[in-house]
């Protein structure tokens, strides 16, 4: 259920979006990672900046995963972690959301065609999740070290654009730390600023973690789907039900 990517047709827009394509496939190919700067411009980073905040003071969102600190769980302290929202970015008084998603596909669909004629690495996209609009409220929220598709569930690329103006890593914490297989000991650390997208393989090559914001941390993610991987996971889900819904089944 790809969403059709509606591209201004003036050249620019397409030669720029084959510059961001050919650093994608590249970075991607050797590193398993790719960070773009300045992606949408500063005016249109801050036109779907003011939508997510909107959404936020709208109460649009929901609480995240609960990280309780095992340490405190006597008194039940838990730090909350993400506050989350899913869009599709046709919702009225997102547009803006929408052009940054359709402007994500772009990439993502014109990437899959350039490199390999139809694979990327070696996945032919064919869809994606929603946006997944994410904030961490400040008072030392994080989320623990994971991977995104750590079973096969059709999910090939992370894809996170970021909205924090002004972000100070030192004073506002908020790192996102990813510990890349086969970096040895190395790791990727990404400050999440404004106007910054990153990629990477949704899979177990690449555990992070985002490290304690000591300030309001905005996100928007989307998640792609290996057309293979996906139609597998679909149909183990699919035997699973039947499997468990058979009489004497518990
Ligand atoms: O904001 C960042 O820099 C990355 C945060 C992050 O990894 N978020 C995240 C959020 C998730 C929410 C539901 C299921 C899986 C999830 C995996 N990852
Ligand atoms: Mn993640």
């Amino acid at each position: 259920e790809f969403l059709p990517s509606f591209l201004p047709r003036n050249r620019n827009n397409l030669e720029e979006i084959d510059d961001i394509c050919r650093n994608v496939i590249s970075d991607m190919n050797t590193w398993g990672v790719c960070v773009v700067n300045n992606f949408l411009g500063t005016e249109k980073g801050i036109s779907v900046l003011d939508e997510v905040l909107n959404m936020y003071s709208a109460g649009m969102f929901r609480d995240g995963q609960l990280v309780s600190n095992k340490a405190a769980a006597s008194d039940l302290k838990t730090i909350r972690g993400d506050q989350i929202a899913w869009l599709d970015g046709k919702e009225k008084n997102c547009q803006n959301i929408g052009m940054l998603i359709s402007k994500v596909d772009a990439i993502i669909m014109r990437a899959n065609k350039m490199y390999n004629n139809g694979k990327m690495g070696d996945y032919t996209i064919n869809g994606r999740t929603k946006a997944m609009v994410a904030c961490y409220p400040g008072y030392g929220s994080h989320y623990v070290k994971h991977v995104d598709n750590p079973n096969q569930d059709g999910r090939c690329i992370t894809a996170i654009y970021y909205l924090n103006r002004d972000w100070d890593i030192k004073q506002n914490g908020g790192l996102l730390r990813i510990f890349p297989e086969g970096w040895q000991d190395q790791v990727a650390d990404i400050e999440p600023l404004f106007d910054r997208i990153l990629f990477f393989w949704s899979d177990r090559r690449n555990p992070h973690e985002v490290q304690p914001a000591y300030k309001t941390r905005y996100a928007i993610t989307l998640w792609y789907f290996d057309a293979e991987e996906r139609n597998e996971a679909c149909r183990r889900y699919q035997r699973d039900r039947e499997i468990n819904s058979k009489p004497g089944n518990p």
